[in-house]
């Protein structure tokens, strides 16, 4: 049973770990932190707690995180950075939901996301915490960078082909939609229900913080820089990423697509490839930690159309920050995260 504790949790993520964490047999959570409801009982906040939590939201300055085995942060970017070393010297394991220590290069970094880093040399040492590519580092790491919700549906579903070098890395297209709750449970007016619902527009196509992150995951896989296209959307639903991804073969050849993607993650217990000629569905996936994936040659030409969809919360969040424990802890890595997705 290892101690663990939230910091951040009031937002979507945040009690999407509770939800998680609260029916993990290896776990006890000891401290959920708010600065806003500071002394609230977790429970009135989420009702549909009620009865499987008695802990109250303390406030992150006063809360005994130097005693917990693993935290989490579930908060805005920029936070983590700032008590991570302390954290690590006193013997504790970190996993970052947000961004502080996704991307490698500091100075790309600062850029996108517009401060000064506070702890440039923790970032060399900070695993990228994509199961599917990462497992063995992760499975030592002290700290581990949890992959953005748009970056783990992207990379996925590009995973095998960029991996067999048989597309044109130079010119690969994510066109990503995102359900609201994408957005954080921040008020905003742009996630309003008036501007948000029966609305569909795209967003950040000169330049989003994700395209970085993708793209450095996507050149370590292949093993030269990789180009990539990337247009995020957001679309009226609550939960839910669904990326169309296009490459092209590199040579006009017979090859069977299926049988690759099926090959690849036939040992990954949340990656699901769809038979041939099958579309996922994001409400395939909801609450669950499940990234499914169908393959398609349209017209038998040259281009390889990728569909793959996450809940963000989950996979794209908290489901994968508890796969990534699992691993970390030497747990069973499927161990509280086998929820079966929501019908419908
Ligand atoms: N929503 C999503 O689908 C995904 C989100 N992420 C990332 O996870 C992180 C959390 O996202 P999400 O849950 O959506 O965010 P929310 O805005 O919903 O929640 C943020 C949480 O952080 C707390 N918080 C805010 N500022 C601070 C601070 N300065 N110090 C300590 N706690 C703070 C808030 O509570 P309080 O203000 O009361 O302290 C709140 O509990 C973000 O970095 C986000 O980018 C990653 C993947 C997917
Ligand atoms: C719909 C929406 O607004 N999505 C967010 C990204 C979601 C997210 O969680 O960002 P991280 O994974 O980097 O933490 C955005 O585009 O900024």
């Amino acid at each position: 049973m290892i101690k663990v504790g939230i910091v951040g949790g009031t937002g979507y993520t945040g009690v999407e770990l509770l939800r998680i964490l609260i029916q993990h047999p290896e776990v006890k959570i000891t401290t959920i932190t708010s600065r806003n409801e500071s002394g609230m009982d977790v429970a009135e906040l989420f009702a549909s707690l009620r009865g499987h939590i008695d802990l109250k939201f303390s406030d992150p300055s006063g809360s005994a995180l130097d005693q917990c085995d693993l935290v989490f942060f579930a908060t805005p970017n920029g936070i983590a950075m700032q008590q991570a070393e302390a954290l690590l010297d006193a013997g504790v394991k970190i996993i970052d939901l947000a961004a502080d220590f996704r991307i490698k290069d500091i100075a790309e970094w600062e850029k996108w996301y517009g401060m000064q880093h506070a702890c440039p040399e923790l970032v060399a040492s900070a695993v990228y915490g994509l199961p599917e590519i990462n497992r063995a580092e992760i499975k030592s790491a002290c700290l581990v960078a949890n992959p953005g919700c748009y970056p783990t549906a992207v990379q996925l579903g590009f995973l095998p082909v960029v991996e067999m070098g048989i597309v044109d890395t130079n010119h690969l297209i994510a066109d990503v939609k995102s359900g609201v709750s994408g957005a954080g449970r921040k008020a905003e007016v742009h996630t309003l229900l008036a501007e948000a619902s029966d609305n569909f527009k795209a967003y950040g196509v000169p330049g989003h913080r994700h395209h970085p992150e993708i793209r450095q995951g996507l050149t370590r896989v292949a093993g030269k820089p990789v180009e990539l296209t990337f247009v995020p959307h957001l679309v009226p639903m609550i939960r839910g990423i669904h990326a169309t991804l296009y490459a092209r073969l590199t040579k006009k050849r017979k090859i069977d697509l299926q049988a690759i993607y099926e090959e690849r993650f036939a040992t990954e217990a949340f990656v699901d490839v769809l038979p041939a000629g099958k579309h996922p569905e994001t409400r395939t996936v909801r609450g669950s930690n499940i990234c499914r994936i169908a393959v398609h040659r349209p017209q038998n030409s040259d281009t390889v159309v990728i569909l793959s969809v996450t809940d963000n919360l989950v996979k794209g969040a908290a489901g994968q920050a508890v796969q990534n424990m699992n691993i970390m802890f030497g747990f069973p890595e499927t161990l509280g995260i086998s929820q079966i997705p929501l019908i419908p």
